[in-house]
């Protein structure tokens, strides 16, 4: 329960049994004095349901975990939060520095499972992120003018957003906190910092492989995740024209997805996706090959009940919709004879690059053994594998040979000084192998290097040729793909050869950085910014004029 409702002496309405029961009760209203004791309640059952003290990492594992896998098989997985104003949908999403939500987890797992089994293929990730609010589509990652939505053979698109290459979840961070500042928000009765429009981040998963015929496999898997806007009432929130107007549009969205799973319930043939942008842009969540996750979002007050009960009413609807089989999204890649070889052997290149690096690891790994062993044989007075030299096992003789033999060694025979050369010779020896080892590796590193370069090289080399050959076909595709590396400035190699993993670094830290999370703690929204909206950025106390990500090198695509 937030705080403003504990201080309005709220009570709780909300019960959830079984990790999957919810039972609301209508309390009497204070005022009706017949009915003081009289309480009404419904039942609800769904797929799971979240006591208040579950973690945003529980909430993930439940929700969305087993559609980041499916993603990773080429299928398409959508999540979206449903919920009246400050109920927490922003939260369970985007989440904060200590708890990061589903949006954050998502990506962090998406990066680990690919690195985990990155061995037999290619993966490619591609992220937008949009909002539509006032019946418009935005690009958050790179604002400008409204978007037009198209229909394609990939479904409904935004014409013209920006789809960036990301290469980690850092960057894919820094990627959704410019994304997130440009949202607009405004402070409501019910929020402070209560989200106007309904946000989308897409993850596009292109996986490209050989199979056991050796055909070049192209498997590509969407990731949507979104955050809608609260579904309150226009009156809920205020009663300001650009409130009303807002409160109007979010509701005609959220009209039109109830109209859509109300008619995709009944088994209708004419699914009213077209009566709003948001249907349009849900239409392959909601009725095609995709699996999809509702969460609905509630405040356990009495306060909210109406909200509640509305809420709860239409995850129980939309539970029954059932979307189509998911097939995996996969083509054999039809490329001339020529190409195909240069696929495959660009796939290999790749495989042989990868494990080239991990031999390299394991060689400074060894190598960091052994110097941790010199340095203990270093400082340790008597290393113990010198002592092991010269001390005898204490449990191989009896006790009285044992003591005559010590005072042997430590006595007449083996002098300190005998004894400090035998410790000299020890971590002589130690650092003989440290310096071979050293050698080893700059050998290994010079040879990998000159590889890389052999192999980048040649993969330029094919990608000019490939270029050559899709610049006719899939142009304007090709256009809307940002790739970060086009973007840098070339990099100064001082004469030394960088591999590519040098070269797709995260970008520069800002100079002041804003905090991804800064909508929990701000408070006051001071500037208007593009047609008299607020975003998310001017609900922190930096200058508006603060440097944008997007202007840092590998992100500069607008002028300033
Ligand atoms: N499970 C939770 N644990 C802790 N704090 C929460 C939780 N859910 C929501 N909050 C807090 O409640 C406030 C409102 O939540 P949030 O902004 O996510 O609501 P919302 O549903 O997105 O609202 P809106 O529709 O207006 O954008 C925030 O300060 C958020 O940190």
């Amino acid at each position: 329960m937030a705080k403003k409702e504990r201080e309005a002496g709220s009570r709780c309405c909300v019960r959830i049994v079984n990790r999957r029961d919810v039972y609301l009760t209508e309390f009497a209203s204070e005022n009706d004095y017949l009915r003081l004791k009289r309480v009404r309640g419904r039942h609800f059952t769904f797929d799971a349901a979240f006591l208040d003290s579950t973690t945003q990492q529980e909430v993930y594992s439940t929700t969305t975990a087993d559609l980041v896998e499916a993603v990773l098989q080429g299928r398409n997985g959508s999540v979206f939060c449903y919920g009246a104003t400050g109920a927490g949908k922003t939260y369970t999403m985007l989440g904060t520095v200590e708890n990061p939500g589903v949006m954050v987890l998502a990506i962090k797992d998406l990066f680990n499972k690919i690195r985990q089994r990155s061995f037999d293929g290619n993966h490619v990730v591609h992220l937008s992120y949009l909002e539509v609010y006032n019946e418009s589509v935005r690009d958050l990652l790179s604002p400008g003018r409204p978007l037009v939505l198209r229909e394609d053979k990939q479904g409904i698109v935004a014409a013209g957003l920006t789809q960036y290459r990301a290469y980690s979840t850092d960057e894919v961070m820094a990627l959704l906190q410019q994304g997130n500042q440009n949202r607009t928000t405004e402070p409501t009765r019910a929020n402070e910092t209560s989200s106007r429009s309904h946000a989308i981040l897409q993850v596009v998963v292109e996986y490209r492989f050989k199979d056991a015929s050796n055909n070049v496999i192209n498997r590509v898997g969407k990731l949507s995740l979104i955050d809608l806007a609260g579904s309150e009432r226009a009156l809920a929130t205020d009663q300001r024209t650009l409130r009303s107007l807002e409160g109007a549009n979010i509701n005609r969205s959220l009209l039109a997805l109830s109209s859509c799973i109300n008619a995709l319930v009944e088994g209708k043939k004419h699914i009213p996706y077209r009566n709003s942008k948001l249907t349009q842009l849900l239409k392959d969540s909601l009725g095609g090959p995709c699996n999809t996750v509702m969460i609905a979002n509630i405040s356990p007050s009495n306060l909210s009940f109406g909200e509640t009960q509305n809420t709860l009413h239409w995850a129980d609807r939309a539970k029954e919709i059932r979307t189509k089989a998911c097939d995996a999204n996969e083509e054999i890649l039809q490329l001339p004879e020529s190409e195909t070889d240069q696929a495959k052997l660009l796939l290999e290149l790749q495989k042989e690059n990868r494990e080239l690096r991990i031999q390299l690891a394991r060689q400074q790994q060894k190598l960091l053994t052994i110097q941790a062993q010199s340095l203990a044989a270093n400082s340790s007075p008597t290393p113990s594998s010198v002592t092991s030299f010269l001390s005898p096992p204490p449990s191989a003789q009896p006790n009285e040979k044992r003591k005559t033999r010590s005072s042997f060694l430590t006595g007449n025979c083996f002098t300190p000084e005998l004894k400090k050369r035998g410790e000299e010779e020890a971590v002589k020896e130690l650092q003989r192998t440290v310096k071979a080892l050293e050698a080893e590796i700059e050998r290994m590193k010079k040879d990998h290097a000159m590889q890389m370069k052999r192999k980048d090289d040649f993969i330029r080399e094919l990608s000019r040729k490939g270029a050559k050959t899709t610049e006719g076909v899939g142009g304007e595709r090709a256009k809307r793909v940002v790739m970060r590396t086009s973007l840098r400035p070339k990099e100064q190699t001082d004469g030394e050869l960088k591999s590519p993993s040098h070269r797709f670094l995260s970008p520069a830290p800002t100079a002041k950085k804003r905090s991804f999370w800064d909508i929990t703690t701000a408070n006051s929204p001071s500037v208007v910014s593009l047609n008299g909206r607020k975003t998310r950025s001017h609900v922190t106390s930096e200058p508006v004029a603060a440097p944008s990500m997007l202007l840092q090198p590998g992100f500069a695509r607008r002028k300033p």
